[in-house]
């Protein structure tokens, strides 16, 4: 049925999803066991994909002001914009409470291949569907996840509830739904071509966050 692309796709492809969501190292935060070091570990190499997330989502802009028939999409990304200035405000001012040092972060294989797929996504010959459709997935994955550890039954951490709120939070929710709004309108119209080309991209954007979340313990 035209429109639900997307709830389609969440469906067959739920154990990877849900794979991406309640990854150990989720749980590890909402049943409060989580080993603080992985935390730390977690919130290096975060900041530095932030960095990387960036150009890819002003690339995003970019297409969305070339391609898009609805004008407001490119609000809607602007607000995303706008929102990592004030991720990588907080990213700085996280770091130094935990002691971690942004400056001498190196970026371990997971992260700098999901930086190389950011930068794929950044070609032009790669159109706004599948570049929105990815964004939307990045996006979502860390709300639906950080939203589990603020759940009523969650053991987390009063230190760590603040960073669950940074994407767990209500507000955050609604920019992912009118992300998957833009996604599910935009493939409604596509090709199956496309619509394959987005799909394969959701598929590789929950396989890089559970690699991601793998890298939390340090050992890759
Ligand atoms: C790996 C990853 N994925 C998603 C997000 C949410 N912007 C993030 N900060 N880092």
């Amino acid at each position: 049925m035209e429109g639900d692309i997307i709830e389609t796709w969440l469906r067959k492809h739920r154990f990877s999803y849900i794979g991406a969501t309640r990854h150990p190292f989720i749980l590890s935060i909402h049943d409060g066991s989580i080993d603080l070091n992985n935390f730390k570990n977690w919130l290096g190499q975060d900041y530095v994909f932030v960095r990387a997330f960036v150009p890819f989502v002003a690339s995003l802009l970019i297409k969305a002001w070339k391609e898009s028939d609805d004008n407001s999409d490119v609000d809607v990304i602007l607000g995303g914009v706008a929102s990592l200035s004030d991720e990588i405000a907080w990213f700085k001012n996280e770091s130094s409470k935990w002691d971690v040092a942004l400056a001498n972060i190196v970026p371990q294989n997971a992260n700098q291949e999901y930086c190389r797929f950011l930068e794929g996504l950044i070609d032009p010959d790669v159109g706004y569907t599948v570049a929105i459709t990815a964004f939307w997935a990045i996006e979502t994955v860390y709300h639906d996840s950080y939203a589990h550890c603020l759940d009523d039954d969650s053991r987390t951490p009063e230190e760590l509830r603040e960073t669950c709120k940074r994407w767990g939070n209500d507000d955050f929710g609604q920019y992912c739904q009118s992300l998957q709004s833009i996604a599910t309108r935009r493939l409604a119209k596509a090709s199956n071509d496309v619509i394959a080309k987005a799909e394969a991209v959701f598929l590789q954007v929950l396989e890089l966050e559970v690699d991601f979340w793998n890298m939390s313990n340090g050992k890759n």
